[in-house]
């Protein structure tokens, strides 16, 4: 078809199917970009084959969903109480007791509530959006970036604690490097790398970009609050607004506060993003309401053990007993981290080896209900997060229920590394004095208005000893294609059999395409 016809087509396609069919045809001819989701293909059927899952987090049930939809006859084994995994939501009511002992009770008003684990779904994560659309999950826009939000650093020897909106320091890095670069581009520094045009055209992006005067300088002025903010306002009649003082180059490298305005500009957290109304959980429920029946709940898998006929897991079940169940096939997935500790019996080396291989990422949250939403009322912060180099690293706002006159809840800390080892090592009450410590630094209303809260220390939630596979280039080229692989009737699945580890996407595709390889097995020995 030349280009001109094509045009023709889809166009033709647009105006009696609509815009969706037009996508649909555009994806199927490679003219749009799409994700790597396809629906599994389980043509044939899996009547009067059985299949076990391990696990029932969103690549269980996303498993189980497919297999049982194909005639399979599906069993899962679930260690915890609830199904969804690390697709988690705490409302006032909900219990947790962590690794170690800790209980917490989620105080909460009703209709508020902090995701402990996925908070957001960017927009091109389509196996996600596929069964959000298939299972009538509503989707609300998740607000990812607010200039208007603060970054903020702490006091640091004879540097004085910093706090500015992420407006002011994204248009004053654009005006010092804009100027820097008209600079070396009039002294003739570019004069080897960019032809005459090319260097015209340069000056005049940079006088648009960096919001430069006419001598290509980044001054104090009116033209520069347009986009960075004002002192004080434009108001009526002979208020014409007061021009903000620009931050300089040195504070800006010096304090690294060019860092904090990189995030909406990395593809996975490309506008538009997106959250469930009510609660990260909603797509797990949607799931758990298909397939639940099939999941034993409170069944902690010990031992997985292959023969050529079948794989049959180990496991004690809530009353405390041992049992096996078996399935003419398998698909686990049982994080990595937990896999490693479960004894595998009937599978080669190289699997067992590769399973003990990727550590998990050490994560913190903390979910805290403020009496008033101060962020909203002093600070006009609608949505989106707040950056600060203090231990707690970030404040995301609530994306909804904007100028409502009660309470609401913050992501009040996510925390990596060292910083979230070391939180997830103290007790609740001590963690949530902290937490508060460190929101009350950028917003002083925090101390006062602090109502309840509770955290999440990843390492420490049982049914998952961690955020997320952690690859390292080496682990990923030595380890990572056993991992993917099928060994005979068995298939690992989730997060950590993905290239979008930490995503929800990635178990949703890691499950879609084992099923697939699966079935293409059990057809071959039907
Ligand atoms: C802090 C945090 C932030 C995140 N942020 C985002 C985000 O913003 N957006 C996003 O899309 N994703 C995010 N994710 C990632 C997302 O939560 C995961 O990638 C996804 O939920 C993993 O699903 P899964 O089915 O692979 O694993 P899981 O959900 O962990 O499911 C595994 C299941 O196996 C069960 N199990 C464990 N041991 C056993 C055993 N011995 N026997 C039987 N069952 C067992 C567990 O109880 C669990 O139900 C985040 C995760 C965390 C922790």
């Amino acid at each position: 078809m030349s280009e001109m016809s094509r045009r023709n087509f889809l166009g033709m396609v647009g105006m009696v199917g609509g815009a969706a069919a037009a996508y649909q045809m555009m994806t199927t001819m490679g003219l749009a970009a799409s994700s790597t989701y396809t629906k599994p293909d389980l043509s044939g059927g899996g009547q009067g084959k059985t299949v076990l899952i391990l696990g029932a987090g969103l690549a269980g049930m996303a498993s189980a969903y497919e297999m049982q939809k194909a005639g399979y006859d599906v069993r899962v084994l679930e260690f915890d109480s609830k199904a969804g995994g690390r697709c988690w939501t705490l409302r006032g009511g909900d219990e947790y007791t962590e690794l170690g002992g800790f209980k917490q009770t989620c105080d909460f008003d009703r209709g508020l509530y902090i995701n402990p684990g996925p908070w957001r779904v960017p927009h091109h994560h389509h196996a996600y959006m596929h069964y959000a659309r298939e299972f009538g999950v509503k989707l609300e826009p998740f607000i990812m970036e607010n200039w208007n939000a603060y970054l903020h650093r702490k006091a640091d020897g004879d540097k004085p604690a910093l706090k500015m909106r992420l407006a002011e320091a994204r248009t004053d890095m654009h005006g010092h490097v804009a100027e820097l670069l008209t600079k070396a581009t009039n002294q003739g520094s570019l004069d080897q790398t960019l032809s005459a045009e090319d260097k015209e055209k340069l000056l005049e992006a940079l006088h648009e970009w960096g919001f430069l005067n006419r001598d290509g300088k980044y001054v104090q002025s009116l033209a520069v609050s347009a986009a960075r903010g004002y002192e004080r306002d434009p108001g009526a009649r002979l208020e014409a607004g007061t021009p903000s003082k620009p931050v300089d180059l040195h504070t800006l490298l010096d304090r690294n506060l060019w860092s904090s305005i990189l995030d909406g500009m990395f593809y996975e957290f490309r506008s538009t993003m997106f959250e469930p109304v009510g609660g990260m959980d909603a797509l797990a429920r949607a799931f758990e309401s298909r397939v639940g029946r099939f999941i034993e709940y409170r069944s902690r898998v010990t031992e997985i053990k292959m023969d050529a006929e079948q794989v049959t897991a180990t496991y004690v079940d809530a009353s405390g007993a041992t049992k096996t169940a078996s399935g003419d096939y398998c698909i686990c997935t049982i994080p990595l981290s937990i896999l490693s500790q479960v004894k595998m019996t009937g599978f080669d080396a190289g699997l067992t080896e590769a399973i003990k291989k990727v550590p998990y990422a050490p994560s913190f949250k903390a979910g805290v209900q403020y009496k008033r939403r101060f962020w909203e009322q002093d600070d006009d912060i609608y949505g989106g997060i707040s950056y600060t180099d203090l231990p707690n690293q970030l404040i995301s706002y609530p994306s909804n229920n904007y100028f409502s006159g009660g309470k609401g809840v913050v992501l009040g800390a996510y925390m990596f590394g060292t910083d979230a080892l070391v939180m997830s090592g103290m007790s609740p009450e001590e963690r949530m004095k902290k937490v508060v410590e460190y929101n009350a630094q950028m917003h002083p209303a925090a101390a006062e208005e602090f109502d309840t809260g509770i955290s999440v220390g990843w390492h420490r939630v049982p049914g998952a000893l961690g955020c997320y596979g952690l690859y390292s280039a080496d682990t990923r080229e030595r380890y990572y294609p056993t991992l993917c692989a099928r060994h005979d009737r068995l298939m690992l699945a989730g997060e950590h059999t993905s290239y979008w580890n930490g995503w929800q996407e990635g178990a949703l595709l890691a499950a879609t395409t084992a099923v697939d390889e699966m079935h293409k097995f059990a057809q071959g020995q039907a």
